[in-house]
């Protein structure tokens, strides 16, 4: 992101998007757009090399979204017309882009290695000494605490660390944490209670001797009522415990001097962690400029550089830096994470998309989609830009997900075959930390000695594959599935035959969509599905192009758009793309069948 990034980020207002030439023009391509993923690939044979990139060490393919070259093109002429290069060279240098607040926003010093150059000094801060500083103290910690040398109070070793935060302050650690599994010393563990039900604190504390815990109390500004009601629950507990076992005395001194041995605090208010009684000395602070989203490659990271090790935790921030160093140095039509960003607002603000689907193929990414609801929905959950003034547009999109395949038994059905579009983020990882061979087999397609970690790719390849491209109604005959329908045609859920007319649906009839990557160690797939039967898909754009007040939409103020409201016409809908379908080899993992029901015509006011 090297253009205009040089100079000074002075604008007194922000740039309204949909007053670019770039927004005209995309809603323009928008009016015009006739999806056809299967057309683009056949008649465009480098599209999935052009649209696959590498950042760091992922590859990202950006291939099946429903998006043509001169769309990609006007996004990122948006991202110029909008400021994006000179906004995040701003951010970057620390500039106050936080104007509410009046901070400046720089978790990215975070991840800076030591000795980074030039220098980052900041409202006369030297960030990265201050920065490396803290992870020296936190290194320093993590390493006593691993090696036995930090004791409890009577002298055991830790076993377990117990991280107590709410929102940033623990979703960040939990996600890392169980996503670094494979890493954890063994020997030690790392729990997480974050609700204020009492439940969560009772049952994470229930199994565990007092004597091997210690307490991490996550808060950046240690004023989080939840967080500090669990903190208190927790002393209560190592006391009482203490005490019952006979290892303290039940007196004021000993549990002042339990605490100093089974509590420590993340927090950028160390004068509150004193006043709860830990001492500061077994604090670890960071700075204001940390939104608590993004807070997990600071301090608050603690339980999982106790977990992982230092040497662990520094190649995690490494890559945190690595993608840093993509967005800074690649440009905008290269560049992975600012191409994501827009194809969300093309999603969101053009195609009327809702939702965002983030489907890991690693079960140790589970918790993956809850930690991206905070960072993008706690970001962009916003109505006002940064000067106050109203939004023109739509800000962002509701994430969730599931790992795959759990999905695929849940709620894939409505992805492949609902009426909605849901654009899906495909994550895969190449090398898996614990590979397993079925030895057995089951005495069909599944070997004898089959690799699971194949298997269990086969599921994400099918499954990106049946979104983008579905089957047509010659394939699905090809296959022998029986003709039950007159004009009988497959896609994943996307080969509708009216039985209405004309036309209502003022939405998309396409209803399935994601996006697919994959990378070496880890993949990311962004699959734009859309596949339909001739007669469907021109039945469709028809409907699309007929839907005028719709495809104003994304030039309309918010208060107008929001009193539209999709209505659906009855349609008969072959299933297909089965989301449990399955094949070792990730070919053929499609079936279908009949329609099992009609929806009927239901119109939403
Ligand atoms: O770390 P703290 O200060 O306890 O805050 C916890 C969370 O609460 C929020 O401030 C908002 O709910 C989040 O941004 C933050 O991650």
């Amino acid at each position: 992101m090297t253009e205009n990034s040089a100079a000074p980020a002075s604008p007194s207002s922000p740039v309204d998007p949909t007053t670019t030439t770039a927004w005209t023009a995309l809603a323009s391509l928008r009016d015009g757009l006739e999806p056809d993923l299967r057309g683009w690939f056949a008649t465009d044979p480098g599209r999935a090399e052009r649209l696959t990139l590498q950042a760091g060490d992922l590859t990202v393919d950006l291939s099946k979204n429903l998006v043509t070259d001169d769309v990609l093109a006007q996004l990122v002429a948006l991202a110029r017309d909008v400021d994006v290069p000179r906004r995040y060279a701003a951010m970057l240098r620390g500039d106050h882009i936080n104007v509410t607040e009046d901070r400046a926003v720089l978790h990215t010093a975070l991840r800076r290695p030591d000795g980074a150059e030039p220098e980052l000094v900041v409202d006369g801060q030297h960030v990265d000494d201050d920065v490396h500083e803290v992870l020296g103290r936190v290194y320093e910690f993590a390493d006593k605490v691993r090696s036995g040398e930090w004791t409890g109070v009577t002298g055991k070793r830790v076993e377990t660390v117990v991280n107590i935060g709410i929102g940033g302050s623990d979703l960040g650690p939990v996600m890392v944490y169980e996503a670094l599994k494979p890493y954890v010393q063994p020997g030690l563990e790392a729990r997480f209670v974050s609700n204020i039900d009492p439940s969560d604190v009772y049952e994470k504390t229930a199994d565990l001797d007092p004597e091997t815990t210690l307490f991490i109390v996550a808060s950046k500004t240690f004023g989080t009522l939840e967080t500090l009601t669990n903190a208190r629950l927790a002393r209560q507990w190592l006391w009482d415990a203490l005490v019952a076992n006979g290892a303290i005395s039940d007196t004021d001194e000993a549990r002042t001097a339990a605490v100093g041995k089974h509590f420590v605090a993340v927090s950028t208010a160390l004068d509150k962690v004193a006043a709860f009684g830990i001492d500061p000395a077994n604090a670890f602070g960071f700075w204001d400029w940390v939104g608590g989203r993004y807070s997990v490659d600071s301090a608050i990271g603690t339980s999982v550089a106790i977990a992982v090790g230092p040497d662990a935790f520094e190649e995690f921030l490494a890559g945190f830096h690595a993608i840093d160093e993509h967005v800074r140095t690649t440009p905008l039509d290269q560049n992975v994470p600012v191409l994501m960003g827009l194809l969300n607002v093309w999603y969101t603000n053009f195609l009327d998309a809702h939702t965002h689907a983030v489907l890991p193929y690693a079960q140790y990414l589970h918790r993956f989609p809850a930690y991206l609801q905070q960072l993008t929905m706690e970001s962009n959950g916003k109505s006002v830009r940064w000067d106050g003034t109203p939004v023109t547009t739509e800000t962002g999109e509701v994430f969730w997900g599931e790992p795959g395949t759990n999905g695929q038994h849940a709620f894939y059905q409505l992805i492949h075959q609902g009426t909605r579009l849901i654009p899906a983020d495909f994550i895969a990882v190449a090398n898996p930390a614990r590979p397993l061979a079925d030895a057995t087999g089951d005495g069909g397609a599944v070997q004898p000695g089959a690799d699971v970690h194949a298997l269990f790719l086969a599921n994400f390849f099918a499954q990106t594959k049946a979104l983008a491209f579905g089957k047509t109604a010659d394939e699905v005959r090809a296959e022998g599935t029986p003709r039950r329908s007159s004009r009988p045609a497959c896609s994943p859920g996307t080969v509708r035959r009216r039985r209405s007319s004309p036309p209502r649906s003022r939405r998309p009839s396409w209803d399935s969509s994601s996006r697919s990557t994959s990378t070496s160690r880890s993949s990311r797939a962004r699959s734009g599905a859309s596949t339909r039967s001739t007669s469907g898909a021109s039945s469709w754009a028809r409907s699309w192009r007929s839907r005028s007040p719709r495809r104003s939409r994304a030039t309309r103020p918010r208060s107008t758009l929001r009193t539209r409201r999709p209505r659906r016409s009855s349609r008969s809908t072959w299933s297909c793309a089965s989301p449990d379908a399955t094949t070792p080899d990730g070919e053929g993992a499609v079936r279908c069948s009949p329609p099992r029901t009609q929806p009927r015509s239901r119109s939403t006011a």
